[in-house]
């Protein structure tokens, strides 16, 4: 599906991404986990191009996304849909609308410029937000909603956009503990559903720990871990947030209450496993 080889990122003489090298050959939910500055953001912004990389090769399915112009470059961003901390809503404008947004890349540019959408566009934003538990706010502008609700508007967003993999950034580092698990639980609901490759910065190991098929974890620059929840012990962590022995996981805990994978988690066949035996 997606493989990055190499890929480095300088601004000046620092580098936020330093030869990274990964693959996600199946769709997974994977965290990417990490003190401030590891290079979270860099890596994810590199996937859908909003940051150019300096060197190495980023492929999806076996085409260099790095090399992509105009209208394949529009399309690959489309297809690789991102949520952001800050929700990135157009304040004013309703929530339907907001949504409807998501298809902007898919139409003509006079239409995209008027914001015209068609019928099946609305229909389409209608059922993204009763996905999301949230149709009953349509109407109302984006700035009335509360942080969460927000969220949930950018994840409709996104589903509108029907991406191959969808980019999440620290999507619940502005929100309270009860509407970060609703937009987690929601993230890995598309995931399950629709099948699709979610990868998700994190500033929280349970938050990994609990919603993540797969971690990876990125100390300056660098990939330090990459591997199962399982396999994510303190001392690994440590080694992740480059803290010494009085490391203390609670400093990166978000209280979330865990949600039951157990009976989620799919092995790579396709069959349900307990969380304690899924593969990576
Ligand atoms: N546009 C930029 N110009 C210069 N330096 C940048 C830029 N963007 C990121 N950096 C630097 O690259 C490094 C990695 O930043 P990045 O935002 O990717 O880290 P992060 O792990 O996502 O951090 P955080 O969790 O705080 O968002 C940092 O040293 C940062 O200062």
């Amino acid at each position: 599906m997606i493989q990055f080889d190499n890929v480095v990122k300088t601004f000046g003489n620092r580098h936020a991404v330093d030869q990274v090298t990964f693959r996600v050959d199946e769709p997974q939910m994977v965290g990417v986990i990490g003190r401030s500055g590891a290079g979270k953001s860099t890596l994810l912004r590199m996937i859908n191009r909003l940051t150019p990389a300096t060197s190495g090769q980023i492929l999806f399915e076996g085409t260099d996304i790095l090399s992509l112009n105009g209208s394949a470059k529009r399309r690959w961003q489309r297809d690789c849909a991102m949520v952001f901390q800050q929700f990135n809503l157009v304040p004013r404008l309703d929530v339907v609308t907001n949504v409807m947004l998501g298809r902007l890349n898919a139409q003509s540019t006079l239409k995209s410029m008027f914001n015209i959408f068609s019928a099946e566009d609305v229909r389409n934003a209608l059922a993204a937000l009763d996905r999301l538990g949230i149709a009953q706010e349509a109407t109302k502008r984006a700035e009335e909603l509360s942080g969460g609700q927000q969220q949930r508007v950018a994840i409709a967003r996104a589903l509108m956009q029907d991406p191959h993999l969808v980019l999440a950034d620290e999507p619940i580092a502005s929100l309270d503990p009860m509407n970060a698990k609703i937009v987690m639980d929601a993230l890995r609901e598309i995931h399950e559903r629709d099948n699709k490759v979610v990868i998700c910065n994190l500033h929280t190991l349970d938050t990994a720990r609990n919603y993540c098929d797969r971690v990876i974890g990125m100390r300056d620059g660098k990939i330090v871990f990459d591997g199962a929840p399982e396999l994510l012990t303190t001392d690994v962590a440590r080694e992740i947030y480059g803290a010494d022995e009085n490391f203390n996981e609670a400093a990166t805990s978000t209280a979330i209450e865990s949600p039951d994978l157990s009976v989620r988690r799919k092995d790579p066949a396709g069959a349900m496993t307990p969380v304690a035996v899924a593969a990576v």
